[in-house]
This record gives C-alpha cells, structure tokens and sequence, in this order.
C-alpha cells in the first residue's frame, strides 16, 4: 500500500508490549502514532526506535501554548523527522501562523494539522466548557480558521467529515480519530464511525487504537480494516 489510510494509535505504559505489537506491524500496512502517554515514559528516542523500523510517525502531542512556545516545539518535531504533528486549532490564529511559519525552512517539513473539538466530546460538554455554538458549527468554525493558517489538515471525528468536505479541498487533511468496528465498545469516544463510513465521509487518515492493540489478533483486525478499505477504492 502506498499511502496507508490507518495510523495505529500506540498507547502502552510498557516499552516491550508495545513493540511486541509493532513487530507484527508493516510501514506497508500503517503508519504509527506516538501520543502523551507513551512519549512522556519514553521520550524521543522511543521516536527514533520506530523510525529505525522504517514506521513514518505521527507525533500526537497537542500543542497548545503561546505562539513562540508552540512554533519551538514543532520544530523539535521537526528535527525528530516525524511525519505528522499536531497543535489544538483553539490556540487562535497567531499560534497556528507561527507553528506553520517555524517549518518555513525544513525542506520536508512534517505535516501539520490541528484539532478541532476532541473525539471524545459531546454537546453537553462543550457547553460546559463555556462553548455556546453548536459542536458541529464549532468544528467548521476551527476547521476554517485552520485552513486560512496554511496548515494541512485537521483531527475531528468522521461524522463531521462529510460537512467539513462540502468547502474544504480533497488535497486538506481530515484526520479522523474515533474509528470503531461495528458492535465495538466506544469506551471514552462520543463521536465514532466505522471505517468505511469514515473513509465514505471524506476522512484522510483513520487512527484506530483500542480495536487494533487491544485485540487478541492485532494483525488480522488491521487487515481486515485494510481490505475493507481497499474494496471501496
Ligand atoms: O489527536 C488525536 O490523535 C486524537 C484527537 C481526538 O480528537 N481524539 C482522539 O481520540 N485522538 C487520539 O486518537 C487515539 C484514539 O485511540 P482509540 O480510542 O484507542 O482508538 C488516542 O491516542 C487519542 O489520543
């Protein structure tokens, strides 16, 4: 596969199990996602490690700082030679400007993409948080802001994808976390999909964690979501 569409959310508190999965795994099949939990234990040389391995690696750390904090940061992304990062789109203009000015001169710069309103989020919640748009509205509103900043993409669920698509160009990420087989446990996610429905929706990438890592068969989940893709294609 050239372009796998799944990237593998690796998120192990154990350096062994998670690389006893990942030698099951092929760059053909995936790509690999590295999140907080695992890059806080192991740092960026467990990066390095999985890059060896010829795995291009998304680096989901969720910028969300001041301007200048966030542009030094994805620079240290940079130099780490990931394929992906991200930064929170509610960081505001300026700080979406300066992380996509900071990779000005890298000449194959990782891509870089911003989340709009988590996975996990429902409309309850954003109101809680001081929100009063509607959840869909507020992903558009992000979604927008984010492609006027240059940035490539951004991470939002696949129920919104189809929405975002209507304006947003094929060439514009959509990322889309949340992914479930049918009959699946959502556990912490709200807003979920199934691959193929994601994929149909306009979705770019799908990141699939639990299904695949907390399977008793890794590999054979990863390739039946594979073919399930391929047969749309
Ligand atoms: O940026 C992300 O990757 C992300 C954004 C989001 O809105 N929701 C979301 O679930 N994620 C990440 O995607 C992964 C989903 O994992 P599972 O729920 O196990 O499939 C986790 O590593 C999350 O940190």
């Amino acid at each position: 596969m050239q372009d796998p569409k799944v990237i593998v959310a690796l998120d192990f508190n154990e350096r062994a199990r998670c690389l006893a999965l990942v030698e099951q795994l092929t760059p053909t099949a995936c790509r690999l996602k590295i999140g907080k939990e695992m890059f806080t234990r192991f740092g960026p040389e467990f990066v390095r490690e999985l890059q060896s391995r010829g795995f291009e690696i998304f680096l989901d750390l969720k910028f969300h700082d001041i301007p200048n904090t966030v542009a030094k940061a994805v620079q240290a992304a940079a130099d780490l030679g990931v394929w992906m990062v991200n930064v929170h789109a509610s960081g505001g203009r300026r700080m979406m400007q300066a992380a996509k000015d900071a990779l000005s001169d890298y000449p194959n710069p990782p891509k870089l993409i911003a989340v709009t309103v988590l996975t996990s989020m429902q409309p309850d919640e954003l109101q809680e948080v001081g929100y009063s748009t509607e959840l869909a509205q507020q992903v558009e509103r992000l979604a927008k802001l984010t492609e006027q900043c240059g940035l490539d993409g951004v991470v939002c669920s696949a129920q919104e994808a189809a929405q975002l698509r209507e304006y947003l160009p094929e060439s514009f990420l959509l990322v889309t976390p949340g992914i479930r087989l049918s009959h699946a446990p959502e556990d912490d996610q709200r807003r979920i999909m199934t691959p193929t429905d994601a994929l149909k929706a306009g979705s770019s990438y799908l990141v699939v964690g639990r299904p695949i890592t907390q399977s008793a068969e890794p590999l054979v989940v990863l390739e039946s979501i594979n073919a399930s893709l391929a047969k749309m294609a």
